[in-house]
C-alpha cells in the first residue's frame, strides 16, 4: 500500500490516498498505531486518510498515534490541501475539505515555476465556545469556558477551553520552555471534565500580535506543532482580552510559525507551511 509522509511545522502524519487505495474501516486505529511507531512502523504523529467526499472536493480523516480518531487537524488540512492540488484532484487554488469536525475552505499558494505548494491558508470556521460543544462537563453547558478553574494533581489551574472541531484547553504561562507540558498535560488531557479528552496548550503572550506556544496533544503527547491548537490559543487570548480580533497573530510553535487571524466574520484563518517528506510502500500490515 502506497503512503506519503508530510509535515506541517514538524507535525508529521502518514497519509494514505483513498482516491487510489482501499482500507477496511475496522483496522484503521490499529494501522494508525503501526505506522506512527518509529521502530516497528514508519514514524509520525498519526495517520491521515485523504478520500473522496460526496459533498466537498475532498475528505480528510485523522487518527492519533494511540489509534483514537480525532475530528480534525489543522496541520493535516494544510498538507491534505497541498496533496490534492498537486495530484490535480482539484482544478482551482480554492476548494473545500470535509472533516468530522466540519467543512473548511482551503486556499493553496502554488509556486508556479515548480507548480508545487509550500504555503496553504485554511479558513478553519468559527471556534465553538459553549461547554457542551467542546465537550466539557462542568457547570452550565451553554456557557463559555473562559477562565475556568480546574483541579489537577492537588493544584488549581485557570484554563480557557473551546473547540475547533476538536477539544482544546489553553493555559497562559510566563515561560513556555519551563511549562509542565509532560506532567500537567496528560493530567488535563484525561481530566474528567473532558469526556472525549482534550488537547492542552501552554501559551506565553509576548505582545498583541505574538505568542510562544507548546502543546500536549490528545492521543499523541507533545508534538512540534498543532494547527487547531494554535487557532484555539489565539481565540483564548482574545477571549481573555490579551489580543484583538482582526489582527494577524504570529504563533511561535516549537516546529515553526503559524499566522492566525480571528476575523470579523467570526471565522479563524490559519496560514502556514506544508511539506512532503517522502513517498513509500507499506510492505506489511500490523500483526
Ligand atoms: N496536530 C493536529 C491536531 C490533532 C488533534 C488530535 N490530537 C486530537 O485528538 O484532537 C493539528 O495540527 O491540529
Amino acid at each position: 500500500m502506497k503512503f506519503t509522509k508530510m509535515h506541517g511545522l514538524g507535525n508529521s502524519y502518514i497519509y494514505i490516498d483513498l482516491f487510489e487505495e482501499e482500507l477496511e474501516e475496522k483496522s484503521l486505529g490499529e494501522l494508525a498505531v503501526y505506522v506512527s511507531d518509529k521502530n516497528r512502523g514508519i514514524g509520525a504523529d498519526g495517520l491521515i486518510l485523504i478520500e473522496p467526499s460526496r459533498t466537498e472536493d475532498a475528505r480528510m480523516r485523522i487518527f492519533n498515534a494511540d489509534g483514537s480518531e480525532a475530528m480534525t487537524c489543522g496541520n493535516g488540512l494544510r498538507c491534505t490541501a497541498k496533496y490534492v492540488f498537486e495530484k490535480k484532484y482539484v482544478e482551482n487554488e480554492r476548494f473545500t475539505i470535509e472533516t468530522k469536525g466540519g467543512t473548511v475552505k482551503a486556499t493553496v499558494h502554488p509556486d508556479h515555476s515548480k507548480s508545487i505548494v509550500d504555503m496553504v491558508t485554511i479558513d478553519m470556521g468559527e471556534p465553538r465556545l459553549a461547554k457542551k460543544s467542546i465537550p466539557m462537563v462542568s457547570g452550565d453547558p451553554d456557557r463559555e469556558a473562559v477562565r475556568e478553574m480546574l483541579e489537577a494533581g492537588g493544584t488549581s489551574f485557570e484554563i480557557t477551553a473551546l473547540s475547533m472541531g476538536n477539544p482544546h484547553a489553553v493555559l497562559f504561562v510566563e515561560n513556555t520552555a519551563e511549562a509542565p507540558v509532560h506532567t500537567l498535560g496528560p493530567l488535563l488531557e484525561k481530566h474528567e471534565v473532558f469526556p472525549e479528552r482534550a488537547n492542552i496548550e501552554f501559551v506565553h503572550v509576548i505582545s498583541e500580535t505574538e505568542m510562544n506556544f507548546r502543546v500536549w496533544e490528545r492521543g499523541t503527547g507533545e508534538t512540534q506543532a498543532c494547527g487547531t491548537g494554535a487557532c484555539a490559543a489565539v481565540a483564548a487570548a482574545i477571549l481573555n482580552g490579551k489580543m484583538q480580533k482582526n489582527k494577524e497573530i504570529t504563533v511561535h510553535l516549537p516546529g515553526g510559525d503559524l499566522f492566525i487571524t480571528w476575523q470579523k466574520d467570526g471565522h479563524i484563518s490559519m496560514n502556514g507551511a506544508a511539506e512532503t517528506i517522502c513517498e513509500g510502500t507499506l510492505k506489511n500490515r500490523p500483526r
